[in-house]
């Protein structure tokens, strides 16, 4: 893929949203209040995204910039999150290669062969810039409508891309993915290499059509031990961290349960790493280390709770973030909104960050 302008000069312009308090906090700026957005904020939680929806498969409502556009900007209309995720998905990228992917309704993505052989492995052909039209355009439209407020871009790691396409589909106990990379290290890290050419691209296409910060989702590599994921994670995911370290954007590495990672997630590449709920903020600091912003991480299921609970433990998140001095934190859940959580809830929780953490 050729550098643009914008990549060799290491310098983008910058955007109406540069100034933002989400993208002042990822440069470790002081901010007025901590900024918060969610993860899976668009979706079914929602009542006007089930509506819009409906009839329309997930991977084709990704590929119409006119739903992208009306689902990524509905949790910013209603909670004023600080941030908008871009509506696509971790698979995206996989089907614009070529790949014989869907998600199904219930379950999460599948895929009708998966790679399991150095055979399967030609069919991971490299993502160019112009395969993904439909991205450019439904970031470029955003990114006009949302003004001041920041997009952010994002793509699946290696590793959680991995899982689906050896595994064929979400898995619990990662067997076959773990065969591959125990049992044939050198197919694994071609693998995870195609991969990473693929996720670089994915991103380096939501930057320069407009995002102004990453994030990285490895989900599931909280499967794995520290060693096993120095060894056949981590130099895929800082290829792709050193991929899009020319843009200047925030990097965001987020993934579940990977309290023993932390430090290795933010020395792959990362200037923010995202923490679950299992490990305090001011804990992951010290596994992070200096120099690195935190994003998190209050257990989704508190939103299941009272008001005064969820602000109780929300309280405590941003105590615990003081660790780091006030101002390199971004609110967030320790993972996904779940479908059935009230809106409402999350609104309010919105709401409260902003006011318990003003400064
Ligand atoms: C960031 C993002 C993702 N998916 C979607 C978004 C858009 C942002 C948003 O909704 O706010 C839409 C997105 N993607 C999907 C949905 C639900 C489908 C629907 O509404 O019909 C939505 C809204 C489908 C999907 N896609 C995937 C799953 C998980 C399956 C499993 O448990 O293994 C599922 C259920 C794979 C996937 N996709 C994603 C991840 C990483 C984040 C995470 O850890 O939650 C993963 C693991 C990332």
């Amino acid at each position: 893929m050729s550098e643009t302008p914008a990549a060799q000069s290491g310098q983008r312009p910058r955007g109406a949203a540069y100034d933002s308090v989400f993208l002042r906090a990822a440069r470790n700026e002081p901010v007025p209040h901590t900024p918060v957005w969610f993860m899976r904020q668009a979706g079914r939680s929602l009542p006007e995204y089930l509506k819009v929806r409906e009839g329309v498969p997930m991977l084709d409502a990704c590929m119409r910039p006119d739903l992208v556009q009306e689902i990524t900007l509905q949790p910013v209309r209603r909670h004023k999150v600080d941030a908008a995720i871009f509506f696509s998905d971790i698979v995206v990228p996989l089907k614009a290669v070529g790949i014989d992917v869907e998600i199904k309704g219930g379950v999460g993505p599948v895929i009708a062969d998966p790679i399991r052989t150095r055979a399967d492995l030609q069919r991971l052909r490299p993502l160019e810039p112009d395969d993904m039209p439909y991205i450019t355009e439904a970031v470029g439209l955003l990114v006009a409508e949302l003004g001041a407020t920041p997009l952010i871009g994002f793509a699946g790691a290696p590793f959680t891309l991995a899982s689906y396409l050896i595994e064929g589909g979400p898995s619990k106990s990662y067997e076959n993915t773990k065969a591959m990379m125990y049992g044939e290290p050198e197919l694994w890290a071609e693998l995870v290499d195609r991969l990473a050419q693929i996720t670089s691209a994915f991103l380096k296409i939501q930057i320069e059509a407009g995002a102004s910060a990453v994030q990285l989702f490895d989900s599931w590599a909280g499967a794995l031990a520290p060693d096993e994921y120095r060894r056949s994670v981590m130099p895929a995911s800082a290829k792709v961290f050193d991929a899009v370290e020319p843009f200047g954007v925030p990097r965001i590495h987020f993934g579940v349960n990977t309290g023993e990672l932390l430090g290795l997630m933010g020395q792959a590449g990362a200037d923010i790493v995202g923490v679950d709920w299992r490990v305090p903020l001011d804990e992951a600091a010290n596994r992070v280390g200096p120099g690195k912003g935190l994003q998190g991480n209050l257990d989704p299921a508190v939103l299941y709770a009272p008001t005064h609970v969820v602000e109780t433990k929300a309280r405590e998140v941003l105590h615990a973030a003081q660790a780091l001095g006030g101002s390199h934190h971004i609110f967030n859940l320790g993972h996904g909104v779940m479908p059935t959580m009230d809106p409402d809830a999350l609104t309010r929780l919105v709401a409260f960050v902003h006011e318990a953490s003003a400064r």
